[in-house]
């Protein structure tokens, strides 16, 4: 089973080097990649043959579409005439619909959508996978299989993805945003940069481990934090002044709506 990645950005060599280190042979892998210095850097850290993205997509078995939402139609348009009945193509790209990559491809090539988000770097990935009109359970679990080697994965119908970009596709960004705020208030009340740095991400590391394996509430959580007349108290009050809820949930739409444009090729 020949696996292709065409588009070894960001998320392309997340997945390169979740699907190698789940226990694919690297000659089951292959990468479409334009520019010879990026193919090189992959060829010496991987040990994957780089080659042409046709060519990729005649060898494969799967082939997966991680550039950006824009360049999609483009690399269907080259790729289409490699493809055949029989072959599943996976796309990650925001906003990209199962219709829209089966309109450019061979009929009988099974699609199926991914939405991925970049903590698949360290192996604790969040993605939601749906089955396009040609796609069956076996399509489904491979999908499953190659996504799992970097981290969970969920089902979800096609007409949640949008949603799902919003949530854990552009999740993390909405962390780390945070975690800037969080750092830049601790160098505001005199913590020198590192300190601060290093308080932030295990609180974040712990609080994220505490919801995990407790499996309780939110709000439980926070409830235990929340000392009556406290520290906690005084904080979360000026969040709420500060209409954080009704922003996260505004932010959220925005990438939402985004996403849904991005389908239709709209830019800016
Ligand atoms: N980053 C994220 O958090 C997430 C990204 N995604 C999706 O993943 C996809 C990729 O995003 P990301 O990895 O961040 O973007 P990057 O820009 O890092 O990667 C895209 C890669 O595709 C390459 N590329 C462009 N055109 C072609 C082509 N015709 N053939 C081969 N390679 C090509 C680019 O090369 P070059 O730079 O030389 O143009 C680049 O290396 C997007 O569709 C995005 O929506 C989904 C969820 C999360
Ligand atoms: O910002 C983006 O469009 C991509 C999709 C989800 C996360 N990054």
């Amino acid at each position: 089973m020949t696996v292709a990645i065409l588009g070894a950005g960001v998320m392309g060599e997340a997945l390169l080097s979740g699907i190698l280190q789940g226990g694919r042979p690297v000659s089951d892998v292959l990468v479409g990649e334009k520019r010879s210095d990026r193919a090189a850097e992959l060829t010496e850290r991987y040990g994957v043959e780089v080659l042409d993205n046709a060519e990729a997509v005649k060898r494969a078995d799967t082939v997966l579409l991680v550039v950006k939402p824009h360049d999609v139609g483009p690399l269907l348009d080259e790729v289409a005439v490699s493809a055949r009945p029989g072959q599943l193509f996976v796309s990650l790209a925001a906003g990209i619909t199962t219709a829209f990559v089966e309109a450019r491809l061979p009929g009988g090539v099974a699609v199926v959508r991914v939405m991925p988000n970049t903590p698949a770097l360290v192996g604790e990935g969040m993605a939601a996978i749906s089955a396009g009109a040609n796609s069956d359970e076996t399509h489904l679990r491979e999908a499953e299989d190659l996504l799992r080697s970097t981290g969970r994965v969920a089902r979800v119908p096609e007409k949640l993805q949008d949603a799902v970009t919003a949530v854990s596709g552009s999740g993390p960004a909405y962390v780390f945003y945070l975690v800037e705020a969080m750092i830049e208030g601790g160098v505001h009340l005199g913590l020198p940069r590192a300190t601060a740095t290093e308080l932030v991400v295990q609180t974040l590391a712990g609080s994220a481990q505490l919801l995990r394996d407790t499996g309780e509430h939110p709000s439980v959580l926070r409830e235990r934090v929340t000392s009556p007349g406290g520290t906690t108290a005084a904080a979360l009050r000026k969040l709420d002044d500060g209409k954080v809820r009704a922003d996260v949930l505004a932010a959220m739409e925005a990438a939402r709506d985004r996403s849904r444009a991005l389908a239709s090729g709209e830019s800016g």
